[in-house]
């Protein structure tokens, strides 16, 4: 049976003055899939990813989040409705334990407002219980439980882009967009990430990522986007993909012969 439709991409177009960036672009992801978008260096990545988290407004066209309508959305509205992201740089809070850095994740889905917690009311604490518990959850899930009370800038690079997706995971999403997070890493903590994310993925969650490790995209992703030029120029599994004719010559001119 086919997953329902999570996430809708409907002729999504984007020009800088003379520049289209992103060309009618569509395509959907489902639930509980890892979607990836690849493409050579200006190929609208960036861009069309911009637009879906509400960075950006499209020029044209629309994106559509279980069936509603969420084009031009801000980025805390698209949190509150189920669509997170992390970015390609770190976005760690340098000065915060890691459990501090994942329930900064969770200010969407908590209820307490500033008069109670100004007077301490006796809600606040028990939020605050649940917060730490659903935080320490987070990063179970991501394997880092032990590292909660460290604080964040002492940690490998790698374990801290497991405290970002472990943040991502703390507003309870149902879908993560993630932007090139295997960038920096080396490849014990590739493989360490990948497993995380298969793991989640079986657990429910949803993703769709942006990224240029193609044994990365070969591992985890159920289907590739291809874009070149800001078009959409190939959809399929990873296999399908690395046999597309367009692909190919996408990434490697006119030769022949060696995969993407
Ligand atoms: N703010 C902007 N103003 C003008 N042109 C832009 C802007 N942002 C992107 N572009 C142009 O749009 C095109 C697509 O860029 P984009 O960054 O989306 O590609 P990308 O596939 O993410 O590339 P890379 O893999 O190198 O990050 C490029 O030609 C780029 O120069």
């Amino acid at each position: 049976m086919k997953k329902s439709v999570l996430l809708e991409i409907e002729q999504l177009s984007k020009s800088f003055g003379g520049v289209h960036a992103v060309q009618n672009v569509s395509f959907c992801v489902r639930d509980q899939e890892i979607v990836a978008i690849i493409g050579p260096n200006g190929a609208g990545k960036t861009t069309l990813f911009n637009i879906v988290t509400g960075i950006l407004p499209p020029t044209s066209g629309s994106v559509l989040f279980k069936g509603m309508p969420v084009t031009g959305k801000k980025p805390y509205q698209l949190a509150a409705l189920g669509i997170t992201r992390t970015f390609q740089n770190l976005q760690v809070f340098t000065n915060m334990t890691v459990i501090e850095n994942v329930m900064v994740g969770m200010h969407t889905r908590l209820k307490t407002g500033i008069f109670s917690a100004g007077f301490r009311l006796p809600q606040v604490f028990k939020e605050e219980k649940q917060a730490l518990k659903q935080a320490m959850a987070c990063l179970e899930q991501v394997g880092i439980a032990h590292l909660a009370f460290e604080k964040a800038d002492i940690l490998p690079y790698g374990t801290q882009r497991l405290v970002e997706i472990a943040r991502a995971a703390a507003s309870q999403p149902s879908l993560i967009l993630l932007d090139e997070p295997m960038a920096g890493l080396n490849p014990q903590e590739s493989k360490k990430l990948v497993d995380v994310l298969l793991a989640m993925r079986n657990n429910g969650m949803t993703f769709l990522f942006v990224e240029h490790d193609m044994e990365t995209v070969m591992a985890i992703a159920d289907r590739v986007i291809v874009l070149d030029y800001g078009k959409k120029i190939a959809e399929g599994c990873p296999e399908e993909i690395t046999q597309h004719p367009d692909v190919i010559k996408a990434y490697l001119g006119e030769e022949e012969g060696a995969s993407c």
